[in-house]
Order: structure tokens, then sequence, then C-alpha cells
């Protein structure tokens, strides 16, 4: 009864490539590990499992596709039980035992099977009973994961699918965990898949062991094989953990360590064992490795040190490229240069009064497009929310009632009837609503307008890093200083607006999937049912709270509450002749626009 999936690739809205044709089977029974450095694509490899990210390829569950077209799978949702890197922030009911009683709603138990499988759980993480009552808000960070990872043990599913499970657990609820999951393992109906960092302890208990790196996948094996392979840490970038090393350097002592990862004790036992039988040293030409002694990596004292230094694969964060890559052309392009672009193109479109030049207009923002080279799905999750609301507008500006319906010529005073409609146009009747196209004309014209400078700012904002833009706009409107405006204020609120937008969008899709996730909602993406609103509105609100506290704290700290005295910037503009060059292009595409307006 195996997960199976077959060149899954997800690929990001800014068409970074999270995940690439990742072929993998998860067999029944056991636990595998997916191991890799910060960002290899581990989380994301667990949301397409789990069905709660579409992926390109096939993800089959007991050869069932996971996903049927755009919604999960019921019988896959049902079966699998997902378990978030930071499972303290789904917590949102007021007490622990009603945080059980969502998760394990969906299976519609008696009370008794209810109480049952929450008083096991709870004991299996080490959590008293007295906590029930307490709300979850209250509890230590460590107690709020190991409320959450129970809730999910609860529901006891088919396949436990888990991120970072033992991350800040104390050591000993993260040995419970693993002997919770040890229990579960055998399994003929489904298995545990966990994405760890916690080698050491999880190693020793797993069967397979599924290595990534930039999203693909470098090495899939049992974890018996992978004992033996210390080159695969290396292809990682991760560094090999402490229990490889100790096997590797006891194997150089000649001590007959099995094929497998050692658990400390494990490890204790073969070293007594060899204390016993001292003065029989054997000298080895090659280690079990094959290497010979003193050549190996792990040998050299510091070498492990000087590994873990080497460079890895890193992302500029700010942009999104991988470090090193060439910037785009728009990308590298002055801010200013940019801004001035953005500000008289949107100028010039508002003021457009017939569609001759709402034309020019949208043909500037197509040729913009094309340059920017911003993908479209970066682009039409922003819009998305603006259409809807045009296309209600529209509609509603064109119904009427009675005989006399909505007015053009009242709506839309610039509006000039041969350019593209009629308002003296007699309305639609349908019964007694009238229709008006030429009243619906006019608000669609006014909107594509506002359309069109949202998909201009949209691409000044993708195209340009917030540090940049924070810059641009104090040195714009660096004059007002002398009149005390205050522009750094100004300059900081906005790039922080423009940063947050985006956050604000992945936590609200982030929280969304978690209360599906418990829930087990099978909708649409995005989607959320009416009674699963406070499970994504109460996390979300708090982890929007925290990061507030965060900045505020953050801010302070830099001084940003000092007035009155000049900060140091670590982005110096510099105006090139490309970026002249864009002034000048601004300076026609202005001129010609209010030309055609005018004229
Ligand atoms: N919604 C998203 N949009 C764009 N990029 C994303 C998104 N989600 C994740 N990423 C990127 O995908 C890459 C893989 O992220 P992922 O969370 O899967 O890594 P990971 O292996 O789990 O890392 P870690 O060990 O740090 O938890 C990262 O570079 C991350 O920035």
């Amino acid at each position: 009864m195996p997960i199976r999936t077959e060149k899954a690739t997800v690929v990001a809205e800014d068409g970074r490539r999270l995940l690439s044709e990742v072929s993998c089977t998860f067999g029944s029974g056991e636990l595998t590990l997916l191991v890799g450095a910060n960002g290899a694509g581990k989380s994301t490899l667990l949301d397409v499992l789990s069905g709660l990210t579409a992926c390109e390829g096939t993800v089959e569950l007991d050869g069932v596709p996971i996903r049927d077209g755009r919604r999960l799978n019921r019988e896959a949702a049902y079966r699998i039980g997902r378990q978030f890197q930071y499972p303290e922030l789904q917590l949102f009911a007021a007490t622990v035992q009603k945080e059980f009683d969502y998760s394990l709603g969906y299976m519609k138990l008696p009370d008794d099977e209810n109480r049952t499988r929450t008083d096991r759980a709870m004991s299996e993480m080490g959590l008293a009973d007295s906590l029930k009552a307490e709300s979850p808000l209250v509890l230590s960070g460590g107690e709020k994961r190991r409320v959450a990872i129970a809730t999910t043990l609860a529901a006891d599913p088919d396949w436990l699918l888990l991120d970072e499970p033992t991350a800040g657990l104390d050591p000993e609820a993260a040995s419970r965990l693993v002997s919770a999951l040890l229990s579960r393992k055998g399994r003929p109906s489904g298995g545990i898949i966990a994405a760890t960092h916690d080698l050491d302890l999880l190693l020793p208990a797993a069967d397979r062991v599924v290595v990534l790196r930039e999203g693909g996948v470098i090495a899939d094996m049992p974890a018996s094989e992978l004992a033996l392979r210390p080159d695969v840490w290396d292809r990682a970038s991760i560094g090999r953990p402490a229990s490889a090393e100790l096997a590797g350097q006891l194997r150089l002592l000649g001590l007959p360590v099995p094929a497998k990862f050692l658990a400390p004790e494990e490890a204790a036992d073969l070293i007594a064992g060899r204390l016993r039988a001292a003065g029989r040293r054997p000298f080895l030409e090659t280690d079990a490795y094959g290497e010979a002694p003193g050549e190996g990596v792990a040998t050299q004292p510091g070498a492990a040190l000087e590994r873990d230094r080497e460079p890895g694969p890193d992302r500029d964060r700010g942009s999104g490229r991988i470090a090193g890559s060439p910037k785009r052309f728009v990308e590298s392009l002055d801010p200013r240069a940019k801004w001035l672009f953005m500000m008289t193109f949107s100028i010039g479109v508002l003021i457009q009064r017939d569609w001759t030049g709402f034309g020019l207009g949208a043909i500037t923002a197509a040729a913009l497009l094309l340059l920017c080279r911003v993908p479209a799905r970066h682009i039409v999750p922003l819009m998305r929310p603006f259409l809807w609301f045009a296309a209600a507008s529209v509609a509603v500006s064109g119904l009427g009632i009675g005989e006399a319906g909505p007015a053009a010529s009242s709506s839309g005073g610039a509006w000039e009837p041969g350019a593209g409609g009629s308002a003296t146009e007699a309305p639609i009747r349908f019964g007694v609503f009238t229709f008006s196209a030429a009243a619906a004309g006019v608000t669609s014209f006014e909107l594509l307008k506002i359309g069109c400078v949202m998909v201009a700012g949209i691409l000044l904002s993708a195209t340009t890093t917030p540090f940049e833009m924070k810059r641009a706009i104090e040195y714009v409107l660096l004059p007002l200083r002398y009149i005390r405006f205050p522009v750094e204020a100004v300059a900081l609120t906005g790039s922080l607006l423009l940063r947050f937008i985006p956050v604000l969008r992945r936590e609200a899709v982030k929280f969304n999937r978690i209360a599906r996730s418990r829930g087990k909602r099978v909708r649409r993406s995005g989607a959320t049912r009416l009674r699963d609103l406070p499970a994504m509105i109460v996390p979300l609100l708090m982890s929007l709270l925290q990061m507030a506290t965060d900045l505020t704290v953050s801010m302070e700290a830099r001084g940003y509450t000092r007035t009155g005295q000049r900060r140091t910037s670590a982005v110096q503009l510099v105006m090139s002749r490309r970026d002249w060059a864009v002034v000048a292009a601004a300076a026609v595409v202005a001129a010609t626009l209010a030309a055609v307006a005018i004229g």
C-alpha cells in the first residue's frame, strides 16, 4: 500500500522549481526519512505527498491519484495525517480538549472512543491529564508542540507525514515520540514519512532515507546502505551526522560495526566489548568505507569543520534568485528610474478619455509584461480579487429597474459616445430589470485603466527588492525634508507595505492549508468552510500579531525610533546610462499618452 510519486514537479509563482521530477516509492510499514539542507524541498515534498500542493507528474496512494483535479481525494485525506513544521501555530480552540475534539471530529466517533484516543495520545506525548482543561495559548512552546503532535497521533491515520517532528521537544519528549513512531511501524495499511534534521535520533529508527538537494532526489536507499555511504552526506551539503561519524571511527578501530546507524547505547555496547578485548587491537589497511585510514575526511582533525564551512547552494532571499545568477535586465535597473517610469505611465493611463488612448496604455503594459518576464502565475493571483470586483462593478453599474435604468452620461461625464459605445443606446430589458451596455462600458473603461496601473505596480514590486524601493522613495522625496516631511517614515511604511502584502498572502495560504488538513476538507484549493474559519483565522491573527511585535522590537533595536538622525544605508543607488535611458523612455511615454489624451 505505498505512496508513489512519478516525476513530481512543483514550480513556484516566481518560476523557481521547488521540486524537480521526484520519483519515489514510500513503502508501507516503513519509517522513511526525508533529509537535506535547509530549503532542499522536504516540506514541499510532504505537501505534495499529502495532496495539499498540486504538482506536475503523478502522486498516488495505493495506485489511486491523491488529487482529483483541483480537489484532494477524500479517501487520501482521511488516510493521511499531516503534521506541519510549526505545529504549535495551528492551535486555536479554547481548551486542549477541544483541540482533540476538532482533530477527531471528521471521524464522528462515539464519545468514549474519542476519550480513549485522546488519553492514549496525550500519554504517548507525556502530557498530564490536567492540561486538557487549559487554553493551548498559555502552554509553553514545547507543550504546544506536544499537544499539536498528539492531536495528529490521536486520529491514528494510516500514513503519518511529519515535518521536523522532534524540533523544539525536550530529549524525553523527543524519545517518547520516537517510541510512538516505532510502535506504528510495520503496519501493512500505511507508513511514516518524516522530514528531519534530527538525524542522530531518527536515523537509527529509519528503514529508508530519501536525500534531497535543491528540490531533486540525490539518494533514495535503505538506511543500512546509507550507513556505509558517507559521500551522500557530503553531496547533500549537510555534514555527516555524529552517529555516522562515530560508526566510521569505530570501524577504523576495527570494531565490527553493523551496517546501520548506531543508537548511543549500541555504540556504547560495541566500545565496551572492545575494551574487554583490550590488547588485541587490529591494524587495518582500509576502513569499512574502503578508504585508507587518515584519507577519509572524517579522520582529519578539523576536516569536518572545514567541510561544514564549504559554501552550499544559497539563495538571494530578496530577489528569489540563486545567488550568483545574473540579474535580469529590469531587476538590475535603478529603482528610481523604474519608479519614475511607473508613475508617469500610471498618470498617462489614468488621464485617457477614449479607447484609443487606453489601447496605447494597454500595449505599453503588455510590452512591460514581456520585458519584465514576471510569470503569469505571479500576477494572476494578485489580480484575481480586483478582477472579481471589476466584474461585479460592471454588472451592477449596467443594471437598472423600471423605465429609465442607469444613464451612461451620468456615470461618466468624460465618456465619448463616438469612441466605442453609445450613451443614448436603449437598455436591454429583462422584465422589470434593464441592462445598459453603455453604462457598463463606462465602468469597465475606468476599471480597465486601474487594472493597467495595477499590472505596472505588480511588475515594479516583482522586479525591485523592498530595500531598493525604500531607498528610491527616500531619494525622490528628499527635497520634502526641508519642510519637515517625514521622508524616512513614509519610505519605510511604503516598503513595509510592499513587503507585507505577499507575506500576508503566504500566511493566509499556510493557515488555510493547515485548517483544511486538520478538518479533512477536500474542497478545491483555497476554499475554507465557514465552520473551519476559526481554525484558520485565530492562528493567522496570532501569527500576524507575533510578526508585528517582532518587527517593532527589531526596529527599535536598530534605532528606527530615534528621530532627527541621518542613517547610513546598505543600498547605494547610482544611475547608469541604461537608467537614464529608462527616464527618457518614461518622458516619451508620458508625452505620448498626454498628447493622445488631450488631442
Ligand atoms: N510558496 C512558496 N513560494 C515560493 N517559494 C517557496 C514557497 N514555499 C517554499 N518555497 C521555497 O522552496 C524551497 C524549499 O522549501 P522547503 O520548505 O520545502 O524546504 P525544506 O527542505 O523543508 O527546508 P527546511 O529544512 O529549512 O525546513 C525554499 O527555497 C523556499 O524558499
